[in-house]
């Protein structure tokens, strides 16, 4: 549906150069919600912004369901941008307008009657669940309650797309857990392609379905989100995965050598990772009763992703020495990645 081609843009700042992007190829489905993370400056809001053509790229093609934006003439173009609604951090709603005035702005060209008019932006706030704030200013309304007003204007025109630029970046967290669920259901029910930029990891957890990871103007890795979080590769990636979950302190106990990570001899410690797997044996127990030995779990960390389970579980395995080999190669065998923290 969105397809980036060798997407480079340059900014030149007093005769400076500022490549803001580099070199950029992605490819975002039909349907899915597709999240580009990155630090503050790796380029983000160019590259979401060269979507629309709200930037032009300095070079490569934007294909947008199969027409090639960058050589549309202006008009054209305008008509294709209707159908790519777009959200920001501070919302940017009219402050001199109500609420449904301002959702009503998208549409003051539109062809439709002024009872239709009325009973589309109804339906829009009624969506974004405002309907009683109809008449209110954007200064009466909470941060939620004006991103929820931003949502139904950008969805007036009935787009295909909708790109949030930081969207929850302005909210607690609450109150983004709500814009998030909002989204999911604009995805879902409206089936409406999202493209969401955010340097929260967390965000990216909640509702995407693939992610893109940039650094510097690059995209440094980029896969569905189960994939990404149990093996990321890129150093920015894992930098990310560790501020969105505590699993990785294990690795600073040990270094510590914290109580809790000193073992006995014989004692082997170990690093499970599951995703998506199918056997729903109690493994824990099956561990002890098959080969007779005893896992103490020190640490664990299991998400819902895309609704498969993704869990860590760093477990002490005490008993006999060659009980605990069997022990690890059963665990392998039940399709779980071990990592061996340390033995004694
Ligand atoms: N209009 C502009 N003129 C000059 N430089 C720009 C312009 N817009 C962005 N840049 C520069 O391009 C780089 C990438 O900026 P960009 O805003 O795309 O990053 P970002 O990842 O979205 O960061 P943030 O989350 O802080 O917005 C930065 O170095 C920024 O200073």
């Amino acid at each position: 549906m969105i397809k980036l081609q060798n997407i480079s843009k340059t900014f030149t700042v007093n005769g400076n150069d500022v490549h803001a992007v580099k070199n950029v190829n992605l490819d975002i489905q039909d349907g899915e919600i597709f999240g580009i993370i990155g630090f503050s400056g790796a380029g983000k809001s160019t590259l979401v912004r060269c979507i629309n053509l709200l930037e032009r790229p300095s070079e490569g093609s934007v294909i947008v369901n199969g027409q090639d934006l960058m050589r549309l003439d202006a008009k054209a173009l305008r008509e294709v941008r209707k159908k790519i609604g777009m959200i920001f951090q501070h919302f940017n709603l009219m402050r001199s307008r109500t609420v449904y005035q301002n959702v009503a702005f998208p549409l003051k060209h539109s062809k439709l009657s002024k009872e239709e008019l009325d009973k589309k932006i109804l339906s829009l706030l009624e969506l974004v669940d405002l309907k009683e704030k109809k008449d209110a200013y954007p200064s009466q309304l909470s941060g939620g309650q004006k991103q929820r007003v931003a949502i139904a204007r950008a969805l007036a025109n009935d787009p295909d797309v909708l790109l949030c630029d930081e969207a929850t970046s302005a909210l607690d967290p609450q109150t983004t857990q709500a814009i998030l669920k909002l989204l999911k259901q604009v995805n879902e029910k409206l089936g409406i392609t999202i493209v969401l930029i955010t340097h929260e990891m967390g965000v990216i957890k909640d509702i995407c379905d693939r992610v893109a990871v940039m650094e510097n103007g690059e995209v440094k890795e980029m896969g569905d989100i189960l994939e990404i979080f149990a093996h990321p590769q890129a150093p920015i990636t894992k930098n990310f995965i560790e501020t969105a979950s505590n699993v990785n302190k294990i690795y600073e106990l040990i270094e510590a050598d914290s109580e809790i990570t000193k073992l006995k001899p014989g004692e082997k410690m170990l690093m499970l990772t599951y995703a998506n797997v199918e056997t729903k044996e109690p493994l824990i127990s099956a561990i002890s009763r098959k080969f007779h030995v005893d896992a103490s779990i020190i640490f664990g960390n299991v998400e819902v992703l895309k609704h498969s389970p993704l869990g860590k579980l760093a477990i002490i395995l005490s008993g006999d020495k060659a009980d605990i080999e069997q022990a690890q190669e059963y665990i392998v065998a039940c399709g779980i990645e071990v990592e061996v923290l340390k033995e004694c």
